[in-house]
């Protein structure tokens, strides 16, 4: 049975081990809708491990997890996978697409087109409009190879909400973007949390520079175990991000972004 206030996701006492190797130790975590997760951690802390277990695709070695009111072990995978949005930066494109049927390919849930399949008129409308809030609408019918790779990213988030999900994971949507790509691609998340006050968001990154301003929450991981997990206000902060790569960084929000630099050691005194 699913609950009607069941929490989009719930995590408790999570161990994964994979070879003989502790992955992720005893996490715990909730994430309620309208909440924008990000997920933080050093190379290797098992941020994408993490993101693999909220998207349905590995298990649990012990403890348990529930997506969308669902426990793992327990329910169908297809089903799940449907009401989940996932924008994987590795997304692979065998067929010559343009971008407005890539978009598409989120309702069937398919790498290409499905021969023979056609989008109502409601779920067309529904894909123009994402297509305009990304800031795409004058390439919606451009051939994906001719696309940047900010547009592409950009064009997978319409494609990975376009089936309406109540969750979207985002695994380092910024990487490889320049200064201007990075900065489009999060005002339109801005934008569409905005626009849909419902939806809950996790984001994997390594950059406090990456999280756009809409962020309210974060989960630090180091080796696999939390940090720090709650509100930016108590999460995001000098002292938990220090700990969380193991280095000394000084933290800043500014108009409501952050900003990570190295702490300096204390100059030696003046003879
Ligand atoms: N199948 C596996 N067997 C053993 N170890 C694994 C396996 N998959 C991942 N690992 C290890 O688990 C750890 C966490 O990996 P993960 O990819 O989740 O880290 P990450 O935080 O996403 O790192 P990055 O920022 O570099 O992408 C790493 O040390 C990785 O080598």
């Amino acid at each position: 049975m699913v609950m009607v206030d069941a929490p989009v996701l719930r995590m408790s006492g999570v161990d994964l081990v994979r070879n003989g190797n502790l992955l992720l130790d005893s996490v715990s975590l909730t994430v309620r809708e309208g909440e924008h997760w990000a997920l933080l951690g050093a190379n290797g802390a098992g941020k994408s491990t993490m993101l693999g277990l909220l998207g349905a695709q590995v298990h649990p070695t012990r403890g348990s997890v529930e997506v969308l009111g669902r426990l793992l072990g327990r329910v169908d995978l297809r089903w799940l996978r449907t009401r989940l949005g996932h924008v994987d930066p590795r997304h692979p494109l065998g067929a010559p697409l343009r971008l407005f049927e890539v978009v598409l390919t989120g309702l069937t849930n398919t790498i290409e087109l499905v021969p023979r399949w056609r989008p109502s008129d409601d779920e067309s409308a529904r894909a123009r409009r994402l297509v305009d809030d990304l800031g795409l609408g004058h390439r919606i019918d451009a051939r994906w190879q001719t696309l940047s790779q900010g547009e592409r990213g950009r064009a997978l988030i319409a494609r990975a909400l376009v089936a309406e999900p109540k969750l979207l994971l985002l695994d380092e949507p910024a990487t490889g973007l320049d200064l201007a790509a990075r900065e489009q691609l999060l005002e339109s998340l801005d934008l569409l949390r905005h626009n849909d006050p419902r939806l809950a968001t996790v984001l994997v990154t390594h950059h406090l520079e990456e999280l756009p301003a809409s962020t309210t929450h974060a989960a630090l991981l180091r080796a696999g175990r939390l940090v720090a997990a709650g509100p930016v206000a108590e999460s995001l902060t000098t002292e938990h991000i220090s700990a969380c790569f193991d280095h000394p960084v000084r933290i800043d929000r500014v108009d409501g972004r952050w900003t990570a630099r190295a702490g300096r050691r204390a100059a030696p005194a003046a003879c």
